[in-house]
């Protein structure tokens, strides 16, 4: 180590790791240390030890270790800090000593069949852990799991959400290209925290994903697939896909947005969920307006549905199929979540428990969505504001989304004027309802009246009917009567 700091300035690279690694072999033939060394590929394939502990390392700190390397990695957001090239950090486990060594070399090679061509030059990186050769034992089979253990969970915690949408061109994909396309940074700003939802409601859901996370045991146990879908119904602008940020944001899972008008058989949604990865959530928006509802369960199995321009179409049973079909016991920690302004054109069978697990109504404002709103946007949290007490009144009353609410609260900086404008809104949305209502009212009431004029009529033509026949039958001459 004392060898490598003094000549680390003094010397060119090349000659300084010659002398370590020779002063090193040197030593060892004194002490009782052994190394382990971890190549970053093992052939061909990356060295998945290495890539962990490369992680891993940068988590600890230790006093020996001056020089880091930094990086901000492709579609990532959080900055990325490691050991440096040829550098020492030591590490303790269980009383253990151990030493960590990152090690780059560079060769420089020249092709025997072109000699008279440019030598090729690469870099060779693996790390050298070193130890007391007495404890060869507890660092295999104790020390080097906890290494890889630690590095997944400091993965997870840097992991930058990502959303996944379909490849544009899909007619490739049956020849094996992932169907998924670039991902794409998810950085939607919703939370739990920021949703305007009822609190009972937000709490029974944040419950729910916490009791699903931890059921991995019981799934098992009772040999169901670790899944857990979710129906989000409501009106436009109601939350649904906020809500869905907003999981992806808690659970800190991918999202995978599912269109299903781009898929063209049914067979291929196995495939697209064999390509998605665990602990995500894979979202079908729209679930009505994307899929032939009708049900073939029982017949069409070969023959693929077609859209009106003769497309072939994803039908129900296809769907039925992915999400309790075989595939579901290929994945881990999944959440389906499908969105739908129109529950009531679901068929039963996509909504019973198993498929869709909890159906979750995103409603109009309420006045604790709108107590809500009003923080997150004026920052009025403790006193209210007395305009904000008489619009909590009328979202009672008016039909008015969060994203309606939203809007109005973003038209000033002035708190007052924007609950005065909000108020105006509001009280002109109750009107039209009024309005609408009487209008319904009134039509409502002109097919009534309509309705038993025609049935009267209806009964006249009837009566004359048979007085006609009774005419014909007893040959009644009419001449007489006139
Ligand atoms: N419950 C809510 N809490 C906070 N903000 C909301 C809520 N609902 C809607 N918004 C605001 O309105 C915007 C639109 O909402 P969102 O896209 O989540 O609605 P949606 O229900 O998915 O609508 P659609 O049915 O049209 O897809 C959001 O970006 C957000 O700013
Ligand atoms: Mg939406």
């Amino acid at each position: 180590m004392l060898v490598r700091s003094v000549s680390r300035d003094l010397i060119p690279q090349e000659i300084n790791d010659y002398i370590y690694t020779k002063f090193n072999t040197f030593l060892s033939t004194f002490t009782n240390e052994i190394t382990i060394t971890i190549d970053e590929y093992d052939g061909l394939n990356k060295n998945k030890l290495f890539y962990a502990a490369e992680i891993y390392l940068a988590s600890i700190t230790s006093p020996v270790t001056k020089r880091f390397r930094a990086s901000l990695p492709e579609k990532e957001a959080k900055i990325d800090v490691t050991i440096g090239k040829n550098e020492e950090i030591t590490d303790k486990f269980c009383g253990i000593e151990l030493t960590w060594r990152m090690v780059n070399k560079k060769t420089e090679q020249q092709i025997p069949q072109y000699p008279n061509m440019h030598s090729v030059k690469t870099e060779d990186k693996y790390l050298v852990l070193s130890f007391h050769k007495k404890h060869k034992t507890k660092v295999v089979d104790e020390y080097l799991p906890y290494v890889l253990e630690r590095s997944e969970a400091l993965k997870e915690e840097k992991k930058t959400i990502k959303l996944h949408s379909l490849h544009n061109n899909m007619h490739g994909f049956c020849h094996g290209r992932n169907p998924w396309g670039a991902a794409v940074m998810l950085d939607h700003p919703s939370s739990f925290e920021t949703l305007a939802m009822d609190d009972e409601l937000k709490k029974m859901i944040v419950d729910d994903l916490n009791r699903f996370l931890k059921r991995k045991e019981l799934y098992k146990k009772v040999g169901k697939a670790w899944k857990r879908g979710y129906l989000l119904f409501g009106p436009p602008g109601t939350g649904k896909s906020s809500l869905i940020a907003a999981m992806a944001n808690y659970l800190n899972f991918d999202i995978y947005d599912l269109d299903l008008a781009a898929v063209n058989y049914n067979s291929d949604l196995t495939k697209i969920l064999m390509s998605t990865s665990n602990r995500s959530i894979i979202v079908v928006e729209d679930i009505d307006a994307s899929i032939d509802l009708s049900d073939d369960r029982n017949n069409n199995k070969a023959k693929p549905k077609l859209d009106h321009l003769g497309k072939p179409k994803v039908t129900l049973s296809g769907l039925l199929n992915f999400i309790d079909g075989l595939w579901s016991s290929c994945g881990n920690e999944r959440i389906i979540i499908f969105t739908t302004n129109h529950k009531e054109r679901l068929d039963p069978a996509l909504l019973r428990p198993g498929r869709m697990d909890v159906h979750i109504h995103m409603s109009y404002c309420t006045p604790c969505g709108f107590k809500k709103l009003v923080s997150n946007y004026l920052g009025i949290t403790n006193d209210p504001h007395p305009l904000a007490l008489v619009a909590e009144k009328l979202i009672a009353l008016a039909k008015v989304t969060p994203a309606e609410v939203g809007e109005q609260l973003l038209k000033s900086d002035d708190p007052g004027i924007v609950l005065s404008c909000l108020i105006k809104f509001l009280k002109g949305k109750i009107e039209s309802e009024i309005v609408r209502k009487e209008s319904a009212e009134s039509t409502k009431r002109e097919v009534v009246v309509r309705r038993l004029e025609e049935e009267e009529s209806e009964k006249m033509k009837n009566v004359t009917n048979s007085i006609e026949e009774l005419i014909v039958k007893k040959d009644v001459n009419m001449k007489d009567c006139e």
